[in-house]
């Protein structure tokens, strides 16, 4: 059965009205489209959550408010039916899929959410303002969808760790898990992005999961070892523009050289003009012995 597409907010609070009454838990997968097996994936572990009569909500919505003025809101891939019928394939029961108007009626909301110290890193660093427009918009669809679950993506780390960190702080109560990422047979992580490299790029593009592997490989020999091996795969990688390469603890405090267990080394780099992140578990310091 194709998925009900919901244009607005009325029709959404419409559909979930016989799901509510019958108290099923509602389960929400948040995107912007230009799908791929990632999100099916994050689809299907949604569904094991819920079970299989609860509603699977699905969102389809190009956020304006987190792109900045350079960035490739425009050109942003839209693929519509082939959304929907990716959708349809993981037994989705409702899109919802708005307009900016419905969305952001009267324009930029003047309450925002502030995302705290987190986004001032990393992607929050080479993005300003890019995880106030992200929460502002999960605030949004939580409130609309009032999901139980969700599943985010951990191929998008900062992000994952800062809806986590919402739904906690400010009280939203939604379960948000982490879904694993889906890569390449050669490594690359899938992203909607992927579509703008050129064969050539493509190519070029793996070296930053190769990069994130070298430090996996390298994490028991410590931090410093696990750093310096991702930043040796990418100095010599041509057509690689880095941006940041680092080694973080799982809440993404920065560590010192004595780290030892699980950690995540993160990266984020331009190829050509495309910008793509990618980020992997790294267990720092030789095993103990017993
Ligand atoms: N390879 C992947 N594996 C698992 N989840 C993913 C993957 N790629 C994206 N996701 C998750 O899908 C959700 C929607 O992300 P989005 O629609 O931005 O896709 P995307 O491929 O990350 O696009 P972009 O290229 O814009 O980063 C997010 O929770 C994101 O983390
Ligand atoms: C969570 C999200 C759908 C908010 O627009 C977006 O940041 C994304 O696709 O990861
Ligand atoms: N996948 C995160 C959305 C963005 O890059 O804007």
């Amino acid at each position: 059965m194709p998925p009900v597409i919901a244009g607005t907010r009325a029709e959404l609070a419409e559909l979930l009205v016989p799901h509510r009454a019958a108290g099923r838990r509602v389960g929400l997968v948040c995107t912007m489209g230009a799908m791929h097996e990632g999100h099916a994936s994050l689809m299907r572990r949604t569904r094991l959550e819920i079970g299989p009569d609860a509603p699977l909500v699905v969102s389809l919505f190009v956020n304006p408010l987190q792109f900045g003025p350079n960035e490739d809101l425009a050109r942003y891939p839209r693929t519509f039916d082939e959304d929907v019928a990716l959708c349809a394939r993981e037994g989705v029961d409702i899109v919802f899929a708005p307009t900016v108007d419905e969305v952001y009626p009267g324009g930029d909301p003047q309450v925002t959410v502030d995302p705290g110290p987190l986004a001032g890193v990393l992607e929050g660093k080479t993005r300003p303002g890019h995880y106030v427009g992200v929460l502002t918009v999960v605030a949004k669809l939580f409130g609309l969808v009032r999901p139980e679950v969700t599943v985010f993506g951990e191929k998008d780390y900062q992000q994952l760790a800062l809806v986590r960190r919402m739904s906690g702080d400010l009280c939203l109560g939604v379960e948000v898990l982490g879904g694993e990422t889906v890569r390449e047979p050669d490594g690359l992580a899938l992203s909607s992005r992927n579509r703008y490299l050129d064969p050539e790029q493509r190519q070029q593009a793996v070296a930053l999961s190769r990069a994130l592997r070298a430090a996996q490989e390298a994490g028991p020999e410590g931090y410093a070892a696990a750093l310096a091996a991702a930043e040796k795969v990418l100095a010599d990688a041509p057509g690689v523009d880095l941006d940041y390469v680092v080694v973080r603890a799982v809440d993404l405090a920065e560590l010192d050289e004595d780290a030892r267990g699980e950690a995540r080394a993160l990266v984020a780099a331009k190829v050509g003009t495309t910008r793509l992140i990618d980020n992997m578990p790294v267990v720092l310091g030789a095993p103990l012995r017993h």
